[in-house]
């Protein structure tokens, strides 16, 4: 009945409203000329129209508004629960922290408030940290998404891509082949390229050398990018001419990609951003060259491959099936092609997920090994024995080119330590875009709510690695064979195994312990992980095979790497010397 009444008044206001326009357009008829009435017609409905467009638009704005109060509102009573300090002000505690200070603002939350605490940084930003290793095994497990800035940072420099983007259903699809090529062919070869490396990486030292300026930090560099540039685009890659534009190109964008992303609204304005925009852009034309390059001669090895095949099947010879014939670079073009570039959409940049890689991967990798090369020039006696392993191992070997790195338990643990004491990175961030996470203590964090790992804090915990939690000590990840039994139930890689590079010591895998997080861990764990610690450890092994290194005598360096309160830091980067073996 009400409906009808409705329909019926409806009704009547149109016919009134038109009736309304044909009376004004009848008077008008009078007094003006057709033509002036159609303006006025005309005018009327524009006017009519941009109203209604105007009403729209409010309406729609207003409802944005209301659903984004309403979500702020959801998000606070929701944070209620979980437990936290009180808001000092309308901007929360933002002005109080600085970057360099989370960790240890976190720190004492913790120790206040327990093992989740909530801190708002803005009206609309909660931050909740986490510092149990079971609740945070839940939450990696549990939130998908990376926060919008990592994935703006990337798509800035990089282009549209399917890696390192925020939301996981964008990228699942993408790691997953990324980490099969890692994990299966490219692991294959690690053992063999680093040989040829190591000769490239002595090449570019010495020229450092010669020029007078040398750190640690930037040798780690160069071995960073020369490894994992030579394992993704192979040989090609150690005689291409223009890797040192590319190192240095990297390394600039690396320093302001977190800066310019921080804008919400693309600085188009500033020049600075433009000079950045540039190097991006000569970053691209160089990746699509040594691209280029690898295709070049993939042909070119595959036609060479295929004449000597037939010269062998002609001379009535087999060729040994399954060999290298033309190693490093019939692999990279299929990592490429599949793994990176494979079912690429038309809105992605070709060459955005291999930039994305080289970047991501340089970046980290350089944080390793400079954290390796500082650990053993300070710690020369794990030096040496570390080498007695290398040497007792390549003895037992058949391969002389080849590094049999599974068996170098010292190395390996060494390499995992030094991953652990990690100072880079010290906050492990997700986000649910979504949904809320619900944790099975009971809390609910609100979705968009930025979830932290203060890892620094979690690595150095004594309830996760013992007494020694802060000190470097990689046989913690040793244990004696005898106590294999013990080793099962031992998940905290407590170890125990006194002889280094003792072939009866076993060693633990890292990831047993879930405190273990300089690769993140869960749904977005890093897909590099097995291939970037093979990949060190292949280089070490062979560079420490023939090279000792050695604090540069009068080095700023020459104590050890502290902890204040909370925070591990390297000093900074020691000078440091690499003197031959045998000479
Ligand atoms: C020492 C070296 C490295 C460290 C410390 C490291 C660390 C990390 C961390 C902490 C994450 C985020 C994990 C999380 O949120 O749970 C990550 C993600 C990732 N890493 Fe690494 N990484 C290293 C080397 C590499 C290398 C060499 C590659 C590839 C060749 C690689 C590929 C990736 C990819 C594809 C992701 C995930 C991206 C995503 O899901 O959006 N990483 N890495």
């Amino acid at each position: 009945m009400k409906s009808c009444e409705t329909a019926a008044l409806s009704t009547i206001t149109t016919t009134d409203f038109l009736a309304s326009l044909l009376q004004s357009s009848k008077t008008k008829s009078e007094t003006c000329d057709s033509q002036e009435f159609s303006h006025h017609l005309l005018m009327d409905f524009v006017t009519w129209e941009f109203n209604a467009f105007l009403w729209v638009s409010l309406i729609a704005v207003t409802a944005l508004l209301l659903r984004k109060v309403f979500k702020v509102f959801r998000a606070w009573s929701q944070a209620r629960k979980i437990p936290g300090p009180p808001c000092p002000s309308f901007y929360g505690h933002s002005k109080l922290i600085s970057r360099e200070n989370l960790t240890e603002v976190l720190s004492v939350l913790h120790k206040k408030y327990g093992s989740i605490v909530k801190l708002w940084l803005g009206p609309t930003q909660l931050l909740v940290s986490m510092n149990d290793p079971e609740l945070i095994k839940e939450m990696l497990l549990k939130a998908e998404d990376k926060l919008p800035l990592t994935g703006r940072a990337f798509h800035l420099a990089f282009g549209p891509s399917s890696l390192f983007v925020s939301s996981f259903e964008k990228v699942q699809r993408r790691r997953e082949s990324l980490a099969t090529e890692l994990n299966g062919r490219l692991i294959e070869r690690a053992p063999v390229i680093p040989t040829k490396v190591v000769d490239c990486i002595m090449e570019r030292v010495n020229k450092f050398m010669a020029e007078g300026n040398f750190d640690c930090k930037m040798v780690s560099q160069h071995m960073a990018f020369t490894l994992l540039g030579s394992t993704l685009f192979g040989d090609t890659f150690l005689a291409w001419s223009k890797a040192t534009a590319y190192e240095e190109l990297l390394m600039m964008i690396a320093k302001d990609a977190c800066f310019w992303a921080s804008y919400s609204v693309t600085p188009y304005w500033k020049q600075g951003f433009w000079r950045y925009q540039h190097l991006c852009t000569k970053l691209k034309f160089l990746t699509q060259d040594i691209v280029q390059q690898c295709r070049k001669n993939y042909k070119f090895f595959l036609h060479k491959d295929e004449n000597l095949h037939n010269e062998n099947v002609n001379m009535g010879m087999e060729s040994a099936s399954g060999a290298p014939s033309c190693s490093g670079v019939e692999m990279p073009d299929n990592l490429f092609l599949r793994g990176l570039n494979g079912h690429l959409s038309a809105r992605e940049e070709p060459c955005g997920n291999i930039m994305g890689v080289m970047f991501h991967g340089c970046l980290t990798t350089t944080g390793l090994i400079d954290n390796l090369l500082v650990r053993l020039v300070t710690h020369p006696k794990l030096q040496e024995k570390i080498y007695a392993e290398i040497i007792m191992t390549r003895n037992g070997s058949m391969k002389q080119d080849q590094q049999c790195v599974d068996k170098m338990h010292l190395l390996l643990a060494t390499v995992y330590e030094s991953a652990r004491l990690l100072p880079s990175g010290p906050l492990l961030q997700r986000c649910s875009l979504k949904h809320d996470t619900s944790l099975k203590t009971g809390v609910t964090i609100p979705a968009g709510a930025v979830m932290v790992v203060p890892v620094q804090l979690v690595q150095m915990d004594d309830s996760s690695w013992g007494q020694d939690a802060s000190e470097f000590n990689p046989y913690r990840f040793l244990s004696k064979a005898e106590n294999r039994s013990d080793l099962v139930l031992d998940t905290s890689c407590r170890g125990n195994a006194e002889k280094p590079g003792d072939s009866s010591s076993i060693l633990n895998d890292p990831n047993n312990n879930v405190a273990f997080l300089p690769f993140g861990s869960g749904t977005r764990a890093c897909v590099g992980q097995k291939f970037v610690i093979q990949g060190v450890a292949t280089l070490f092994a062979s560079l420490l095979e023939q090279y000792e290194i050695r604090l540069e005598s009068g080095s700023k360096g020459e104590s050890e790497p502290t902890m204040n309160d909370t925070i591990f830091q390297l000093l900074p980067s020691p000078d440091i010397v690499f003197v031959r073996r045998n000479s």
